[in-house]
């Protein structure tokens, strides 16, 4: 019998079912209602007692025994399918090891150094199928399986990776290897994140931890001489955004003994985690370095986060969707070891970040700023920030908590700082930054135009430095302006280069310092003058870097040309003779009448700006 004749069978069974079911249900409907409701127990009976005749009569079919043992069998086989692949895997997995490294976690697992021991590995010599990427991972070493050996360009070099949901292959210490490399979707958007998981043949643990510390040392070789920069991005994640070189101390130039007293005061701290710990004192230290513009504040810690060989962590508190939440989320989230550099830090408190300020005269200064919407006003951005001072404070303090993390704030409005942030145990040494002194200027011309061993050589003694120039001037007047040279200086300058320095190009700067070495007195001298044109603290040692920028190659025009740029700039600087009020009111009132005509207004300007 076919399956369609046993289907119509068991059709007509069920509509005859049906047909008794409804007489009876009808002759119940006839009567009263107790004897429908007496009637259904009926029915369900009816039911029950069909089922068994109904079951039998579907299995003298042998097409439906035919069916009903495929499907023991297929029941059967799957059971066993499980069974076996389950205790396969488990058999297996007790001769593996294998570790899951997540992408995201960035501060703490750092997988870039896994996969730059991957990209380093000879498998991706040989593999057939790969990733290429440029991403340096965290550091620019040429990688690719030593394909980068080959890749002499200039810029990013070129990477091998493991593709995409492929496993590889390789041999670790007699070992088998198997990495994957892998996309899930992760959060409530499900954007990707990479997971890369190695498996190791062995139940030798100490294999997984040699692979793991060799990936790292050799990560951590090659960054010898780099330093990382993390923000905190907006899902609150810390993201690497440069590897750079470590930036030489000896070319920062500050007045003398500074420099000295900040990096001795962060070794000491590092190094003394026990004299902390005996006298009950926290182990954190913080420094806040404020004022001028472009004076080397920024410059001095990257450098010390390279001499201390840590990254830096920087903390904006004016990014958008910043609150205390988050900010405890992202402090939660730092490395134990790092440098954590909270730029502008007085920024936070024009945008957002208020306390209730007591002191009535505090009070009226700060409405005033707010009033005037100057800097250090509210400048009507209140809603971009929403961090509060008790969430900084707490910030601050979760920063310090860990020991070996060094925090360094940034601010060129030192007035605008709440003193509970500058309080010593949060911001312990506070360092002033002015504009260039004589000292300055006469070290920042040796050292563009001299390579560093003669400029270090030629470089005065502090004692030597005259003592006019290490008086504590009280000049503050910032000069915030673009350091960029202006046009006719360079085309003043252009005029008298030589042919030989018309092409500026990289081996310029060497060629000049030879042609300086030879007249090694002149270079003394030359930055002697350069710096006796410059008034002391007058400009920054960004502007002082960008005048030089623009002679690159011309020393000698750099000093003849310095003090009428000196001159232009002072001008440039002085705030325009306010007119008189009559005169004002005159121009004013003229300009009104006139400004139809369009003529006099800007004539009345002039004549102001003449006056
Ligand atoms: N003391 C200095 N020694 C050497 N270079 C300096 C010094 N000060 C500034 N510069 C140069 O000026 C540029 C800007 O410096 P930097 O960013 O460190 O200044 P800053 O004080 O942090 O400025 P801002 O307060 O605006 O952030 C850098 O390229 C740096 O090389």
């Amino acid at each position: 019998m076919d399956a369609v004749s046993v289907l119509q069978t068991v059709m007509s069974a069920i509509q005859s079912g049906a047909v008794n079911l409804t007489s009876s249900g009808e002759s119940s409907a006839t009567g009263n209602a107790t004897v429908a409701s007496a009637a259904a127990p009926a029915v369900a009976s009816f039911n029950i007692l069909q089922l068994p005749s109904l079951i039998s009569m579907l299995l003298s079919f042998s097409a439906v025994r035919d069916w009903l043992k495929l499907l023991l069998l297929g029941a059967i086989v799957e059971t066993c399918r499980r069974v076996l692949t389950k205790a396969y895997y488990g058999f297996v997995n007790y001769f593996w090891i294998t570790a899951t490294f997540d992408g995201n976690d960035e501060a703490s697992l750092k997988p870039d150094w896994l996969m730059f021991w991957l990209s380093k590995h000879t498998i991706f010599r040989t593999a057939r199928t790969l990733d290429v990427s440029t991403r340096s991972f965290g550091r620019n070493a040429a990688v690719a399986g030593d394909a980068g050996n080959e890749d002499d360009t200039e810029g990013r070099k070129i990477s091998f990776l493991p593709s995409l949901s492929t496993t590889y292959t390789l041999w670790y210490k007699y070992r088998y290897v198997t990495i994957t490399r892998d996309e899930v979707p992760d959060g409530p958007w499900n954007s990707p994140r990479q997971t890369l998981r190695i498996r190791i043949l062995t139940r030798d643990h100490k294999i997984l931890r040699q692979l793991l510390i060799e990936a790292k040392q050799l990560f951590h070789k090659a960054s010898e001489n780099m330093i990382s920069i993390y923000v905190s991005d907006p899902s609150d994640y810390w993201k690497r955004v440069s590897t750079h070189h470590k930036r030489p101390m000896q070319s920062i130039i500050l007045d003398p003994g500074v420099i000295e007293l900040v990096l001795n005061d962060a070794k000491d701290f590092l190094a003394s985690k026990a004299w902390y710990a005996e006298r009950g004192i926290p182990h954190r230290r913080g420094y806040l370095l404020y004022g001028a513009p472009g004076s080397g504040k920024t410059s001095l810690i990257h450098s010390i986060a390279g001499e201390l060989n840590l990254d830096v962590y920087i903390l904006s508190l004016t990014r958008l969707g910043l609150d205390d939440t988050s900010l405890s989320s992202i402090i939660a989230d730092l490395p134990t070891q790092c440098i954590v550099l909270v730029e502008d830090i007085d920024a936070a408190f024009h945008q957002g970040v208020k306390r209730d300020i007591a002191d009535p005269e505090k009070r009226e200064q700060h409405d005033a700023r707010e009033h005037s919407g100057g800097k250090g006003g509210n400048e009507g951005t209140n809603t971009v920030g929403r961090v509060t001072l008790s969430g900084l404070l707490n910030a601050l303090d979760g920063i310090a908590a860990q020991e070996g993390r060094i925090l360094f704030a940034t601010t060129n409005d030192y007035d605008a700082l709440d003193p509970a942030l500058c309080r010593p145990g949060r911001l312990d040494l506070h360092i002033e930054f002015k504009l260039a002194s004589k000292y300055q200027c006469r070290e920042m011309f040796r050292r563009f135009y001299l390579p560093s061993s003669s400029a270090s050589k030629s470089t005065k003694d502090v004692d030597e430095v005259d003592e006019d120039e290490a008086i504590d001037d009280k000049d503050s007047g910032y000069d915030s302006r673009s350091a960029s040279v202006d046009a006719d200086d360079t085309s003043a300058s252009e005029k008298s280069t030589s042919s030989a320095e018309a092409s500026p190009d990289l081996g310029c700067r060497s060629l000049i310092s030879r042609v300086i070495r030879r007249h090694s007195n002149d270079a003394a001298e030359l930055a002697d003058r350069f710096a006796a044109e410059i008034p002391n603290r007058s400009f920054s040692m960004a502007t002082l870097q960008g005048y030089l920028m623009a002679y690159k190659t011309r020393p000698y025009d750099a000093v003849r040309d310095a003090r009428s740029w000196v001159e232009r700039r002072q001008l440039e600087k002085k705030p325009k003779a306010p007119a008189p009020k009559a005169a004002a009111a005159t121009a004013a009132a003229k300009s009104t009448v006139t400004s139809e005509a369009g003529t006099q207004a800007p004539a009345a300007v002039e004549a102001e700006a003449a006056a």
